[in-house]
């Protein structure tokens, strides 16, 4: 069918109710009752709230929460809830998990909860001597800073420092103010996004120069969440598995088309409770891949290396800006219910817990990928999606699922010629 008639440009689309733009999607897009009704279908997300949090709504994406289980973090047992599309992802936390639980399972630590804040000045004259002006201001900084945010001030947070770098860019010379602002339990953004703004006329006024842009740095490289943990010999197999998993380890070190794959196991875990939590998944994914590159090459954010009595060390080092208010935490039923169920009353906990996750799924994704191979844990659980998408349903799924495990071939094609054998049965 030719599309050629449709037209995109919809003034005011944004003014009009849910339920009207998706009778406008529907007409435009030739879609179904049935499809329409499942968009409407919000899976209990108030269609308000979801109107308020984006703009032109029409229904909502229902993403899997599933809960991770043997999870022990600083000697406290949790229970993590992770918001994922992918199958085995849920599964592979808490078998890494499960292999360190006797020995401790992980200890975390904070480098603190700062955020950066940056302002970008050209067209500054003298930017070496125009840097030291700005840093003679700090009281005058802190002053303004701290006067944005009384809230924030009044929950122990603030302005804590301010940096002038005077960066080559292929424009000349940039000046570049840092605020270092302490969020406490927000991620900070719209408090730190303020005062940048706030500042930049005065910054232009001491440089001489010209300010564009006021924003946050995602690079948050004074918010490090770090996780450590110990997988004993007798837990992972052995010797060979140890050092498969640190040779593993040394090949994402070394090789940035590995650590990419390496980076991305961990991102499977983090995001998902990034997301679950109802904080900002891009913020984080931003700040870990920067961070993984920050030494001029792209590397692995974890380490792996063998302790003095032979056991397989593991640690994990990123930035973590995620918050307890703010963005959609606070509104989003599901993101409070996944804070209760991890009974976190501060956002340096929660991003100490995130951490230790994205360390537990690089063990287990680097332990099948050393030994078995991923297909096999991983394709044995995606069976059902498989089975699924060749057009199984009910008790169907399960079944086409495990002979396709037991024949060694998940495939979609095999699928649809197993489910023709159970149904011609
Ligand atoms: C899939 C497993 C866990 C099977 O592992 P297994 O050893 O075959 O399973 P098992 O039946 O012996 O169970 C061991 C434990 O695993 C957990 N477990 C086992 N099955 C389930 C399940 N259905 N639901 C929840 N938990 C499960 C559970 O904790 C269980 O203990 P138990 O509860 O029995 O005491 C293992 O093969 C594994 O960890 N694989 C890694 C999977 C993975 O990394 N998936 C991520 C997606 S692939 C990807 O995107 C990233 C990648 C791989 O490219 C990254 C990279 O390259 O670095
Ligand atoms: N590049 C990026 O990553 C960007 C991200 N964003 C988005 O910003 C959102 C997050 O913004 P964020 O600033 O965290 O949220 P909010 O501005 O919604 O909430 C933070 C505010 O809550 C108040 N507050 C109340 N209690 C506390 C407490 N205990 N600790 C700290 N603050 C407290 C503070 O003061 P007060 O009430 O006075 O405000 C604080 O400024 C996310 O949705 C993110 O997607 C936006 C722009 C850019």
């Amino acid at each position: 069918m030719s599309h050629a008639h449709r037209n995109a440009r919809i003034p005011g689309f944004h003014r009009k109710s849910p339920q009207e733009r998706l009778r406008i999607v529907a007409e435009f897009a030739g879609l179904d009752s049935a499809t329409t009704d499942r968009l409407a279908d919000t899976g209990g997300l108030d269609l308000d709230l979801a109107d308020r949090l984006v703009e032109n709504v029409v229904g909502s994406m229902n993403i899997p929460l599933g809960i991770a289980t043997n999870m022990k973090v600083d000697g406290e047992d949790l229970l993590i809830p992770m918001a994922t599309e992918e199958s085995s992802v849920v599964a592979a936390v808490c078998n890494a998990a499960r292999q360190c639980y006797d020995a401790g399972g992980f200890t975390t630590s904070m480098s603190g909860t700062l955020m950066i804040a940056q302002i970008q000045a050209i067209d500054v004259a003298d930017p070496h001597a125009a840097r030291l002006r700005v840093l003679d201001r700090r009281d005058d900084i802190k002053a303004l800073c701290d006067g944005c945010d009384p809230v924030l001030l009044k929950f122990g947070g603030g302005f804590r420092d301010v940096e002038v770098r005077v960066i080559d860019s292929l424009g000349g010379p940039m000046l570049v103010t840092h605020l270092i602002v302490d969020t406490r339990d927000a991620m900070g953004a719209n408090a730190v996004n303020t005062m940048a703004e706030t500042l930049a006329p005065h910054i232009a006024q001491w440089t001489g120069g010209r300010v564009y842009l006021r924003i946050l740095s995602n690079l948050a490289d004074r918010r490090l969440a770090r996780a450590h943990a110990v997988w004993p010999l007798d837990q992972i197999g052995g010797a060979e598995v140890r050092d498969g998993i640190i040779s593993a380890y040394h090949f994402a070190a070394a090789d940035p088309y590995r650590a990419a794959t390496h980076n991305k196991g961990i991102m499977n875990g983090i995001s998902a409770v990034v997301l679950a939590t109802g904080n900002d998944t891009r913020a984080v994914e931003a700040g870990a891949h920067a961070y993984a590159a920050r030494q001029g090459h792209y590397g692995s954010l974890t380490r792996f290396e063998t302790t003095k009595d032979g056991a397989l060390s593991g640690s994990i080092e990123l930035p973590m800006a995620v918050g307890l208010i703010g963005g959609a935490t606070k509104v989003h039923p599901t993101a409070q219910a996944s804070l209760k169920i991890l009974g976190v009353t501060s956002a340096e906990r929660l991003a100490r817990i995130i951490a230790a996750v994205g360390l537990a799924q690089n063990f287990s994704a680097l332990k099948a990928l050393a030994t078995t191979g991923i297909q096999k844990g991983h394709m044995a659980l995606h069976a059902q999606n498989i089975a699924m998408m060749a057009g199984a349903v009910g008790e169907e799924i399960e079944r086409v699922a495990r002979i396709l495990v037991e024949r060694g071939t998940v495939r979609q094609d095999v699928a649809q010629a197993v489910l023709q054998e159970l149904r011609g049965a």
